[in-house]
């Protein structure tokens, strides 16, 4: 099942998927995190080091096919990136992390983005969930896989302006090649009172809101502190809620 996540940013969109990674492994299945909003800091909310990501694989193949020089042990280019791609895949024992980093720049290298978006998606035919943490831009998304998204879930905060956003993504979603089978909305940092309001406006906008994450001192206060969300409590609201959701939908 591939799932991506979607919202503009602050609206605690690696706060979400960084819970549902964590409730995820609770299943105890294959789970492949794809990092690809550069922005984000996922590692840092899962707690974990990365050292290198796909972005800085496609810069050495670029170096090294500027310098003419030959690829080690006579490797294509192709398999070059294959191998690389393996070697800084970080492995946990709840999931492996995939970070794409900094996007392709202006000078298009189209075969290597090509031939990348190739072993993303042979490699994730290994998981039983691969969780993709998108940019706001949904148009990238399409440059990164070419996979069918099983569900594409768009975080936002509780107004209904936010609400009007991810109906925005919902429709942008529906024009891409990458096709979506379900798009659903999580509301995050809701306050208890304004629950109803969110579901009545979701309703409005004939959006699927999935779930409400409350407002939740305890994130603030690892994210300010520098913690990584992983470690937060089982028996936190928000995570809580999160569980909830991967129960019913994953
Ligand atoms: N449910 C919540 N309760 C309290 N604070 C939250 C909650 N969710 C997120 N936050 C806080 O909101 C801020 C933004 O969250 P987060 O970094 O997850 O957002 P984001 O959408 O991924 O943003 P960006 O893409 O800009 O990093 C953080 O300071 C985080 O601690």
């Amino acid at each position: 099942m591939i799932v991506a996540v979607s919202g503009k940013g602050g609206v605690g969109k690696t706060a979400f998927t960084t819970l549902l990674v964590k409730a995820l492994s609770k299943k105890n299945k294959n789970i492949l995190v794809v990092d690809a909003d550069p922005d984000s800091n996922l590692p840092d909310t899962l707690g974990v080091e990365v050292e290198k990501t796909v972005g800085d694989i496609r810069e050495e193949l670029k170096k090294i096919v500027e310098s003419k020089k030959e690829l080690p042990g006579g490797m294509s280019k192709l398999e070059f990136l294959k191998s690389k791609i393996y070697e800084i895949l970080v492995e946990t024992d709840n999931y492996d992390l995939l970070v794409m980093g900094r996007p392709e720049g202006s000078g298009c290298y189209c075969s290597v983005n090509n031939w990348l978006r190739q072993i993303i998606d042979e490699l994730s035919k290994y998981y039983d969930y691969v969780i993709i943490d998108t940019e706001a831009g949904l148009e990238h998304l399409s440059r990164r896989t070419t996979q069918n998204v099983d569900l594409m879930i768009v975080v936002t905060d509780p107004s209904k302006r936010g609400l009007k956003t991810a109906e925005r993504i919902k429709k942008l979603a529906n024009e891409l090649e990458v096709k979506f089978k379900d798009i659903y909305v999580v509301a995050n940092k809701v306050k208890p009172e304004y629950e109803k309001l969110v579901e009545e406006y979701a309703k409005e906008l004939n959006l699927k809101l999935i779930g409400k994450l409350p407002y939740n001192k305890e994130i603030a206060e690892y994210d300010l502190k520098g913690i990584p969300l992983w470690n937060l409590p089982e028996d936190n609201e928000a995570y809580k809620r999160v569980k909830e959701i991967v129960d019913k939908y994953l």
